[in-house]
């Protein structure tokens, strides 16, 4: 059995009265693509913002590769591997692509102030090696277009992949999507769930997402964690999710766009 990266045990959130997450058990294994549903408001965002240091359990462990994190700060947690995107893009609209995903690459910096001071060899070679890495990862997500290019200029779905490219410029061992579909058509979708596929197998990637797009979840994922209202309703394959009276009674109410799907994990050519 593959070895678990990413665990919470026992987590619980607070914001003032209001219980975002109440005692949550999440496993994340190596080279998995695990996925997070659940109807609007039943704590995806908290868990992952709580994974990488964005707020503050009121309880409960996270650990990082075996190691107790709680107390890690966010960039951190990054530094150490951990990175991810966010539901509302974070690009800086007004610089370039590839300063967008230098930025990425940030975590990696060997050099100190004297070096880029003095633009010292160290200093000159790691913002080349740099320059490589990003240009990779633009070219992984399929992004063809000028590196000058003010990242305001693309259109969304071009900002997501740009935001999928630094993440990955950051050479990560998890990455979490938060949303990676939202605002993406359908060709796009496709595309995106083929990349995620491309980012575990080609890059060894272990990869968590929280999601809406039910075809794109019971398509990559191999594991889903079922959250509603701040509680694991449920834990398994999609096929296991699919059939599972508790999710389903769970979803009863929503928006199409959540319903789940009649396709399976195999029809869906995952
Ligand atoms: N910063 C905050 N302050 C107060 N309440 C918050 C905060 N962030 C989230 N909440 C509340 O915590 C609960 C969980 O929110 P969260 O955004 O994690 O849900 P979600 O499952 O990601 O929802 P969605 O699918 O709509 O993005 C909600 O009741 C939300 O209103």
């Amino acid at each position: 059995m593959a070895e678990t990266v990413l665990s919470c045990r026992d987590l619980g959130v607070r914001f003032g009265g209001v219980v975002a997450l109440s005692a949550v058990d999440f496993d994340v294994a190596a080279g998995s693509i695990t996925a997070v549903i659940g109807p609007n408001g039943a704590g995806k965002t908290t868990l992952f913002n709580a994974v990488t240091g964005l707020v503050t359990p009121s309880g409960g462990e996270i650990r990082f590769n075996g190691a107790p994190i709680n107390d890690q700060a966010p960039h951190k947690r990054a530094a150490a591997g951990l990175v991810r995107t966010f539901q509302n893009l974070e690009i800086f609209t007004n610089m370039s692509v590839l300063d967008n995903v230098l930025t990425g690459c940030h975590r990696t910096i060997e050099y100190g102030f004297l070096d880029a001071l003095f633009k010292t060899p160290r200093y000159t070679r790691q913002e080349r090696e740099h320059e490589d890495t990003a240009r990779r990862a633009l070219e992984f997500v399929g992004y063809d277009g000028p590196l000058d290019r003010p990242a305001g200029d693309l259109p969304f779905g071009g900002q997501r992949a740009l935001e999928l490219a630094r993440a990955i410029a950051a050479s990560p061992s998890v990455v979490l999507l938060d949303e990676p579909a939202a605002g993406l058509n359908m060709r796009e979708t496709k595309n995106l769930g083929q990349l995620i596929a491309r980012m575990r197998s080609e890059l060894g990637l272990t990869i968590a997402l929280v999601e809406h797009d039910m075809d794109l979840v019971m398509s990559v994922s191999d594991e889903i964690t079922v959250l509603s209202f701040g509680q694991v309703l449920a834990t398994g394959t999609p096929a296991e999710i699919q059939q599972d009276e508790r999710v389903i009674a769970a979803y009863l109410g929503e928006d199409d766009e959540d319903d789940l799907p009649e396709t399976t994990h195999e029809e869906a050519g995952a």
